[in-house]
């Protein structure tokens, strides 16, 4: 089985465009449980652009599926934030301060003493650490090396490659998640996905844990509505 994570930093996003409450985003958490996400995902940008810190305390006290906090470990603050609410999981992304969104996964060779470090410390808390990765069987094996549970795939560029050929898209996916398999990592995806590119993933790679999913489904939940949205993301995990 394949869980459904939703990312609802989108909706700080509308949230916070206009300084009140609305919408709320621990009633969106809330209703996505209620709709049957298996899971809520945050990814809190040091300039609070969506998420703010206190957002995470709060979620922290009402979610009850998985819940999956990602960002950059790089950051004292991330560190402490995730310490101190112990999520089900912490992924990490090496996001560059400005970066309009993530857009590359770790070199998980270069920086293996910095990520030895920062799972055993995450992992000694109790929380189950993703490593946010390229396509790249060396990036996964070594995650691995450096202690991880799981890989998130970046997705990006599966879904940027998807239309033109799916087949040769998915491909370098079916390696990393091979690779995955075989050093017994977890295996996670997300970016981009969405109900066009959600299924072929799913088929190619039926060992998938966990796909996190933000931007689309909740763009897609303007047109259809978010309790129907999030169970069609689901129909589309579905065998
Ligand atoms: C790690 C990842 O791919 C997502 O978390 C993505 O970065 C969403 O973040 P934004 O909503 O800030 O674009
Ligand atoms: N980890 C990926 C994620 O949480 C959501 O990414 P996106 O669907 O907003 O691109």
């Amino acid at each position: 089985m394949t869980r459904l994570s939703v990312n609802i930093n989108k909706i700080a996003t509308l949230r916070n465009s206009r300084g009140g409450d609305n919408p709320n985003v621990l009633k969106v958490a809330l209703d996505c449980e209620r709709f049957g996400a298996q899971g809520i995902t945050v990814h809190p940008r040091p300039d609070e652009r969506h998420i703010r810190y206190q957002d995470v305390f709060d979620l922290k006290e009402v979610v009850t599926t998985e819940f999956n906090i990602e960002g950059n470990p790089s950051e004292k603050k991330f560190v402490e934030l995730v310490l101190a609410n112990k999520p089900d999981q912490v992924t990490l992304v090496p996001d560059a301060l400005h970066a309009i969104t993530s857009n590359a996964g770790w070199d998980t060779i270069g920086n293996r003493i910095e990520l030895t470090d920062l799972i055993a410390v995450f992992k000694s808390a109790g929380i189950r650490v993703s490593v946010f990765v390229d396509p790249d069987p060396r990036m996964v094996e070594g995650a691995k090396i450096c202690g991880a549970d799981r890989v998130e795939l970046y997705t990006e560029p599966y879904a940027a490659g998807y239309f033109e050929n799916r087949q040769k898209a998915v491909l370098p996916f079916i390696h990393a998640a091979d690779k995955a398999k075989e050093v017994g990592l977890g295996l996670n995806a997300g970016h981009d996905l969405s109900l066009d590119n959600l299924h072929f993933l799913k088929q190619s790679i039926p060992w998938l844990d966990e796909v996190s999913i933000g931007h689309a489904l909740i763009s897609d939940a303007l047109y259809l509505g978010l309790e129907n949205t999030v169970q069609m993301y689901l129909r589309e995990l579905e065998l």
